[in-house]
């Protein structure tokens, strides 16, 4: 297993020069074998006085500070011990659709991901690599960014746990909980889960105590810590759900949480005496803050400016709280049980929806670093680009459930969708413009749509499209925007536009008509599908005359119908989407066309772009 993931540590550093050194830290080692079920023993505990400064958190008393024009949205901050795999680029590409629709509307947005780089697991894996954590945090955390930038994804902050802002922020959101009373010390006895960096309930382990999800042994612990009173927060979340059935997202996720909650809250440790690769308890350098304390709250730290003073209140009033938190399934409970509860103890707002999607799997497993069974997304990007790998996985998995992948469907999908659907419509429709009409409008598009049916079928297949865009539902958007591509290629169809050209007068006119009606539409899928296909709505914009600048100064607005007017120039027709061309090796070695069914059909579709020639 160890060797699978070097492996893919090694293929996924393919494009960076890493430089790792000896390690200089050191992890104690804890020699308790036996099987201990899970129990705090309060030792001790300190109740300074509240000194809380905002309000305290319940539902109806939001301490919004920010306008309802700021939208700020996070991702998970993942976990270093491995490079991103495709499971960490679904979520940040369905976080940077959301982000860049958010903007469309007019909304400020800000788009937080980030790495989360302390604890065991960390440890361990700069260990297996012969490396320091810090070296290997500064790798890993770069190689995020390259995939980042690979994918298109417009973030606007990128934190790193190890950022000294976030240090501070942690260590003052200690103080803030620990003079709440909320903290602390007591023995703990439990199994551990050092891939989930969780202490487990044995109910919920397999077989010699492993762990359902990384499937590797659990190891017993012993240890003093300092422990969070989440049990006094159980009746506040509980009622905070009630109120707020928005606040987890999609509601089976409600219900499994309000399952946890109700069966009854336990305190939980949030420090480790037997860690040094973390930060430092505040008045107890012997101890290190858990990491999914540590963690949870860079959504906070990473809204600081750069050059400002790293204080709590300074990042809560950058645009705290979140609007959203997308995250995977695995990690549901850390958010919408710890972190609202870590919330109301400091007194600050909670976020105002945390979503749960679920896992791209292969094998009926969830793909994961530590199980080593992911597919490598650069090379996903490499060899059929970025717009193919956000469309499929976004089109093709329902946000909310489980998804395999397989590449035939890939490549099916993206071909039909993207290469036909819509590339070829343009550049069929634009063909016959130049053909026809010299490549410019002959009138309004407004004007040439007067009574015609399929700009209604237009306008209410977009307004579908940002119904689920603001539902999150990102599937069902791909779909409404794919709609009116389906939509326009039975319009062309059905009115034979290179038919009325050879018929002249009147019909020559209608057909001239009809061509800037299938652009209109064209304009408005250029418009509707960038949240998610950038790159290629950006091609369409440019083919139908317009500057860079002007696509990137975009809003919704723009997909009201009556963009284009009449006499403005196409540009000459380009093919905008490349078909994906497959290859099968063959039995001599050499490769050969592979046929499929959308083979087929794009035959069919040459043969009708040659009647219209
Ligand atoms: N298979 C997956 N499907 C969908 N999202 C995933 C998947 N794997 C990881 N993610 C995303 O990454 C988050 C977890 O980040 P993390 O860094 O722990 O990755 P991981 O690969 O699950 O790690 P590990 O296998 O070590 O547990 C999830 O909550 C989700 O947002």
């Amino acid at each position: 297993m160890s060797c699978r993931i070097q492996n893919s540590i090694q293929n996924s550093l393919w494009f960076l020069t890493s430089s790792s050194s000896s390690s200089s830290y050191s992890l104690a080692k804890n020699g308790v074998n036996n099987r201990i079920r899970y129990f705090p023993k309060r030792l001790s505990t300190s109740k300074p006085s509240l000194y809380c400064t905002t309000r305290s958190t319940t539902t109806d008393s939001q301490n919004n500070l920010i306008g309802s024009d700021s939208f700020v949205l996070t991702t998970p901050l993942y976990y270093v011990n491995a490079p991103p795999h495709m499971g960490s680029a679904y979520t940040t590409i369905a976080a940077d659709a959301i982000a860049r629709f958010q903007r469309l509307m007019g909304k400020k947005v800000i788009f937080v991901t980030g790495t989360d780089e302390h604890g065991e697991k960390i440890a361990n894996a700069a260990a297996d690599q012969g490396s320091n954590p810090k070296t290997h945090c500064d790798t890993i955390s770069q190689a995020y960014k390259a995939l980042w930038g690979n994918l298109d994804i417009a973030y606007d902050k990128f934190i790193r746990t190890t950022d000294v802002k976030h240090e501070k922020i942690v260590k003052e959101f200690y103080s803030r909980v620990l003079a709440n009373g909320d903290i602390y010390k007591a023995d703990y006895e439990g199994l551990y889960c050092v891939n989930c960096e969780e202490y487990k309930d044995a109910d919920d382990l397999l077989e010699n105590d492993c762990c359902p999800v990384h499937l590797k042994p659990c190891m017993a612990r012993k240890e003093e810590n300092y422990f969070f009173a989440l049990s006094k927060y159980q009746k506040q979340l509980e009622d905070t759900l009630a109120k707020n059935p928005d606040f987890v997202k999609p509601s089976s996720r409600l219900n499994e949480v309000q399952g946890w909650i109700k069966s009854g809250l336990k305190d939980f440790s949030i420090s480790r005496s037997s860690m040094d690769w973390g930060i430092a308890v505040p008045n107890d350098p012997k101890q290190t803050i858990y990491v999914w304390f540590d963690a949870l709250l860079g959504y906070v730290s990473s809204l600081l400016e750069d050059d400002g003073n790293p204080s709590l209140q300074n990042a809560i009033s950058a645009g705290w709280p979140a609007s959203v938190h997308l995250i995977g399934k695995d990690i549901l409970r850390f958010h919408a049980v710890y972190w609202p509860a870590m919330l109301m103890s400091a007194g600050f707002s909670l976020p105002k929806m945390v979503f749960g999607h679920g896992f791209l799997t292969k094998d009926g497993m969830k793909m994961g670093k530590s199980l080593g069974n992911t597919i490598e997304p650069n090379e996903l990007v490499l060899k059929f680009g970025p717009d193919a790998v956000r469309y499929f996985f976004l089109r093709e998995v329902e946000f909310g459930s489980d998804g395999d992948y397989s590449e035939e469907r890939f490549i099916n999908i993206i071909n039909a969708h993207l290469a036909n659907t819509i590339g070829n419509l343009l550049n069929r429709t634009l063909g016959l413009l130049k053909k026809n009409c010299e490549s410019i409008l002959v009138v309004d598009s407004t004007v040439a749509a007067k009574g015609i049916e399929f700009k209604e079928t237009v306008e209410k297949l977009v307004k579908k499209a940002s119904v689920q865009y603001e539902k999150l539902a990102l599937s069902s958007a791909c779909d409404a925007v794919l709609e009116i591509g389906n939509a326009g290629n039975v319009y062309i169809n059905e009115r034979a536009p290179w038919s009325l050209f050879k018929e002249g007068g009147a019909a020559s006119e209608a057909a001239a008509k009809d061509l800037v009606i299938v652009l209109e539409a064209m304009r408005i899928i250029a418009v509707a599908l960038s949240p998610v296909t950038p790159r290629l709505c950006e091609k369409i914009y440019t083919q139908l005359g317009y500057t860079e600048d002007e696509f990137k100064a975009l809003t919704w607005t723009e997909t009201k119908w009556g963009g284009l007017k009449g006499g403005q120039v196409m540009a000459p027709p380009e093919p905008v989407f490349a078909r994906i061309e497959t290859q099968l090796p063959t039995l001599d070695g050499t490769e050969a066309p592979k046929k499929t069914k959308q083979k087929k059909k794009d035959k069919k579709l040459q043969s009708q772009n040659m009647v219209e020639a």
